[in-house]
């Protein structure tokens, strides 16, 4: 058995955390032929790369099937129920930084806020005789968060994309999603309630809580964490 590290397989946080891990000594390459998911590890030994969807690597995770796994915070925190439990996080990682927010029309001039909306929902309900819908795809948060803030009048409507583009279409009055620079939000003529961000995102290094850890892997762990606390970057 080695110790298997869960990483995401393309794109913006693929290369960063290889770029993360090489400041670090720790070689990650992707293999084989363009489009195939196998990987290598240089510079520890004892530890396998595995290549998978960063939104799969929470759950990943929770099954015990991965060790270790790069992903960001709001995914482990949207994809697991009581994540503590499965999950412990070893170190933020300081990219792949977005905010998951609830935005609303900008030319609702009345609406700045989550009790403005809690009204807003209130009245569109009287109106419109069905709930006011918020599209996402990230439902747990969503839900934890309204009703933390005491709102109850909605409904979400699942988006797996273009999220933004829903309120335009009149599949959704608001949305929930994630933001970096705020362009989509700015394009699609949305604005961000004033207390609407529900998490600060960044990529982060998870432990699973699942995984069976043979000597050997607590080793490969250990000479890892050795290899953090030493880097100064
Ligand atoms: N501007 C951004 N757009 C999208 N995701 C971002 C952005 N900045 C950071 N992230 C983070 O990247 C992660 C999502 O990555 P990615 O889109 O590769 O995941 P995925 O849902 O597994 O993708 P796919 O389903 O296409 O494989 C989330 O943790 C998110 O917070
Ligand atoms: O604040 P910004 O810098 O504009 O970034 C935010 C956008 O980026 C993400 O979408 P992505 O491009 O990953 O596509 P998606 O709509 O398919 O999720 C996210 O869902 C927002 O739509």
């Amino acid at each position: 058995m080695t110790l298997k590290l869960g990483v995401p397989s393309k794109g913006r946080l693929m290369e960063k955390t290889f770029d993360w891990f090489s400041a670090r000594g720790i070689g990650l390459s992707r293999t084989g032929a363009e489009r195939e998911y196998s990987g290598a590890v240089t510079g520890i030994d004892g530890m396998e790369l595995v290549l998978l969807s960063a939104s799969e690597i929470p759950r990943e995770l929770a099954r015990g099937r991965i060790h270790l796994g790069v992903t960001g915070s709001d995914l482990v925190r949207d994809k697991l129920a009581a994540w503590h439990d499965h999950v412990i996080e070893l170190e933020p990682m300081g990219f792949g930084f977005a905010d998951l927010i609830i935005a609303v029309p900008k030319c609702w001039v009345d609406v700045d806020t989550i009790a403005d909306l809690d009204s807003a929902a209130a009245a569109f309900r009287a109106t419109h005789g069905f709930r006011l819908r918020i599209a996402t795809k990230y439902h747990r948060l969503v839900r934890e968060y309204l009703r933390k803030e005491g709102v109850a009048d909605y409904q979400l409507v699942d988006s797996q994309g273009a999220t933004e583009g829903t309120v335009k279409n009149l599949t959704a009055e608001a949305i929930a999603d994630i933001t970096s620079t705020g362009e989509t939000l700015r394009a699609n003529h949305l604005k961000i309630l004033g207390d609407g961000i529900i998490h600060r995102s960044q990529a982060t290094l998870f432990k699973s809580r699942k995984a069976q850890w043979t000597g050997d892997d607590r080793k490969a762990l250990q000479v890892l964490k050795d290899s953090l606390a030493a880097a100064h970057v």
